[in-house]
């Protein structure tokens, strides 16, 4: 059986990844089925040294390479705000509803023109030996809608509106998400390694 190791907890993320996976006959395992496995603070500074962090910290202790995501929404008219910080952008950490509320309060009365943003996937692949890591990045251009939509996907999904479509990543389905998504383009990037990454587990 062919099958890797994402090291997230976020569960939105998990099911993506099961949906991209799972065409190329490749099990998906995550942190969700390693409860053990101690949580990594997320010291970094960008998406790339975080999830680096991630990556390294999950092919340490499981003695396998593993794939690690750290991923957010930039928006031009908040400086790159919420970025690295998006999952706690509201204060309690993993909390959607309150972040998407702070970033519409921050954008009010901002038009269509100024609303400008995109989301970003770093991959970073770490290995137990001392194969050095590789890291990809993906995004998804788009503006912030004036208010949610939709509820499928995770995050801030509700109001992201992509570039070419007049609704939000909310409103698409798995697969319209996952064919222009931050973290599809991300993993295209990483083909080149998935034959060393979903090997047989020892
Ligand atoms: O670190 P792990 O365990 O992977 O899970 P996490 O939720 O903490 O993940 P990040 O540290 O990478 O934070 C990324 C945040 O950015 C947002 N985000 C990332 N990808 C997204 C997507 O596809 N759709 C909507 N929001 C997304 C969402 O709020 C995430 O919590
Ligand atoms: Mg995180």
């Amino acid at each position: 059986m062919n099958e890797v190791i994402v090291a997230t907890k976020n569960a939105g993320k998990a099911k993506e990844f099961v949906q991209m996976f799972e065409p190329h006959g490749i099990v998906v395992k995550t942190l969700i089925d390693y409860p053990e496995l101690p949580d990594v603070e997320e010291t970094g500074e960008t998406f790339a040294e975080n999830a680096l962090l991630k990556a390294e910290s999950a092919a340490r202790l499981t003695g396998r390479p593993a794939i690690a995501d750290d991923s957010g929404l930039v928006i031009d008219a908040l400086g790159g705000r919420p970025g690295v910080y998006s999952a706690r952008y509201a204060g309690l950490d993993k909390d959607d509803k309150a972040n998407n509320r702070k970033v519409l309060d921050e954008m009010t009365g901002l038009p269509d023109e100024k609303r400008s943003a995109r989301f970003t996937c770093v991959l970073a692949v770490a290995f137990p030996d001392r194969q050095e890591p590789v890291i990809v990045e993906g995004s998804c251009e788009g503006r912030i809608a004036h208010e949610e939509q939709g509820t499928n996907g995770f995050g801030y999904d509700p109001l992201f509106i992509p570039d070419g479509f007049e609704v939000t990543m909310a409103q698409l389905n798995a697969g319209e998400k996952n064919a222009i998504s931050h973290r599809a383009a991300a993993l295209q990037k990483l083909r080149a390694v998935l034959p060393e990454l979903a090997g047989e587990p020892k």
